[in-house]
């Protein structure tokens, strides 16, 4: 496969799909960005990787990292964070409150807020610095020890960070916290500000495409485990629009209101694209665009 051409066509393609939507404006940090950035990066199972625009420029992660904070909790306190979250699309937006009170303060999906709160609880406990250690997982898959923590979204976050405060009290209040809640918002709001590039996120992801083996071939998830996850990110990985992600992309995928989705083809390769316009549901207009355009054109998807 022409990688290098299918970007190329790609990136014609969306053109003018790039600018449209809205920077994330509720972490004001966010809303500086550029919104006629794009760029899009692919990297093969043997870790070559390829890349159009803006491949190479680092942006904030935001909730992508969800899934790679849920993949560190599950290999390393395995399958009991499941009694704590559920597995179920929410069909309501990323930082929802409303289905928790009525579901016991267990979050419908790890990919959620709430869900991700869990999550990085979790892994507070096993860990004892949760934010920490992703990162230094991420400059490991990524082979890129130069990414770093944005301190201005961080601070950004926390300052405008109430909702995502209410989230963690409220599940503390049913027993579903474990660690203070001002040192989990705190790892949870560095764990949002990690910067990363299309490639960093194309070649950090590539466990999925590799059925749980790292890059350096040791075992991060069983076969199983792998697959589950990126279930999880296919049914749940773009919020309240994974249903319509799934109709157009047909892939496992990750979005962050910083304008970035994560999509895997397993066995074969990883995506990361960037596009800071957002669409009303907090996912990348024109990442999306060129995400559906990549399955149309190569016909690799997991349908
Ligand atoms: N969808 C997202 O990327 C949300 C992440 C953001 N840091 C928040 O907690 O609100």
């Amino acid at each position: 496969m022409d990688y290098q051409a299918v970007l190329a066509r790609i990136a014609e393609d969306v053109a003018p799909q790039v600018g449209s939507g809205r920077p994330a404006e509720y972490i004001p940090a966010l809303a500086a960005v550029d919104p006629h950035r794009f760029g899009m990066a692919i990297a093969d199972v043997d870790g070559k990787v390829y890349g159009i625009g803006d491949w190479q420029r680092p942006f904030s992660a935001q909730s992508i990292t969800k899934v790679f904070a849920l993949a560190l909790a599950l290999a390393q306190g395995g399958d009991s964070l499941w009694d704590r979250v559920g597995r179920e699309p929410s069909g309501n937006p990323f930082n929802s409150l409303v289905q928790l009170e009525h579901e016991n303060g267990i979050p419908r999906n790890p990919f959620i807020n709430a869900g991700a709160l869990v999550v990085t609880d979790r892994l507070q406990t096993l860990t004892g610095d949760a934010s920490s250690e992703l990162l230094e997982f991420l400059r490991q898959e990524s082979a890129n020890p130069e990414l770093a923590f944005d301190a201005e979204v961080a601070e950004s976050e926390s300052a405008h960070g109430d909702r995502n405060a209410a989230l963690a009290h409220f599940m503390a209040s049913y027993g579903n916290i474990t660690n203070p809640v001002p040192t989990l918002l705190d790892h949870y709001f560095w764990q949002c500000a990690i910067e990363m590039s299309c490639a960093d996120l194309a070649l950090a992801a590539r466990f999925l495409a590799r059925h749980g083996l790292r890059a350096d071939d040791s075992r991060l998830l069983t076969r199983s485990e792998a697959k589950q996850v990126n279930a999880v990110m296919l049914t749940c990985g773009t919020y309240d629009a994974a249903g319509e992600f799934a109709y157009r992309v047909g892939l496992p995928g990750k979005s962050g209101v910083g304008g970035g989705i994560v999509a895997v083809v397993p066995g074969r390769c990883t995506l990361g694209v960037w596009s800071p316009g957002l669409d009303e549901r907090g996912n990348s207009v024109a990442g999306v665009a060129a995400l559906e355009r990549f399955t149309t054109l190569t016909g690799l998807s997991v349908f």
